[in-house]
């Protein structure tokens, strides 16, 4: 007889298993409005055609700010803890490169709750370029993994990415909205199925399944 993946129908809270949490409202405005600033100057320095007297005066203002920011860190790991739309509780790593709420490499996508897994809506800018106007195909993978993951989790079988498999069915634009979702189609053992789908204008560019692997946590 085979034991499929079981939901649970609370994740386990993190601060249990030693990490450090952080709730969505202690986010501070200051903080989210900085790493908006990040994200743009992400793309700044990607594209700046600007003299070197100004790329010097710039180097000074970020060294100086690196600095300050520097001046205390959370601990990798850390975790930010919200409500899905269902009011349960939600877990991610703060620092996600994907979809972290304070990692100005992030995107960030942002996914909430369907009927029948998760959805998001997000829109890459200039630094995440592969083929000219194009996002990058690996970037592609990553939106679609964090949807994979988060789908399992949401359903309450959080675990990790065992194998991932990637469609490019069409150029993926920047600068373009993208509606990001994700399902799990089914379970065996420890195994966890999940399917996703990127869309621009409501054609698809790119699809994905993965096997994540359900994490087995001491309870
Ligand atoms: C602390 C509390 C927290 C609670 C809250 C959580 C909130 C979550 C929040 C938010 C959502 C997350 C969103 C994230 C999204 C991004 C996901 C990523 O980027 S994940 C990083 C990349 N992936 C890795 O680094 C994995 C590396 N690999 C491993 O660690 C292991 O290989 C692992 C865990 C995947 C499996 O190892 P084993 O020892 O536990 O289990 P074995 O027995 O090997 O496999 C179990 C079953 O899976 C199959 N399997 C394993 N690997 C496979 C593969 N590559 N392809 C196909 N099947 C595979 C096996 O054949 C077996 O299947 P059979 O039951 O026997 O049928």
């Amino acid at each position: 007889m085979t034991v499929d993946a079981q939901p649970v129908a609370e994740l386990p809270d993190p601060r249990d298993f030693g990490f450090t949490v952080v709730h969505r409202e202690e986010l501070s405005d200051e903080l989210l409005a900085l790493v908006e600033d990040a994200r743009a100057l992400n793309d700044a320095v990607a594209h700046t055609d600007v003299a070197p007297e100004a790329l010097a005066q710039a180097r000074a203002a970020i060294a100086a700010a690196t600095e300050t920011l520097n001046g205390a860190r959370r601990p990798t790991g850390a975790m930010v803890a919200g409500r899905d739309s269902r009011g349960r509780p939600e877990y991610g790593t703060i620092a996600n490169i994907v979809a972290g709420p304070v990692n100005p490499a992030a995107p960030p996508l942002e996914l909430a709750h369907t009927d029948d897994g998760v959805r998001g809506e997000v829109t890459l800018n200039g630094s995440y370029e592969g083929p000219p106007g194009l996002v990058h195909g690996g970037w592609v993978a990553a939106l679609l993994d964090q949807a994979l993951g988060s789908a399992a989790s949401a359903a309450g079988m959080p675990g990790l990415t065992a194998h991932l498999d990637v469609d490019y069915r069409n150029p993926t634009p920047l600068h373009n909205p993208l509606t990001v979702t994700a399902r799990v189609t089914g379970t065996e053992r420890r195994k966890v199925f999940v399917s996703a789908e990127i869309r621009h204008n409501g054609e698809l560019t790119a699809e994905g399944t993965a096997i994540m692997v359900q994490l087995m946590l001491p309870s």
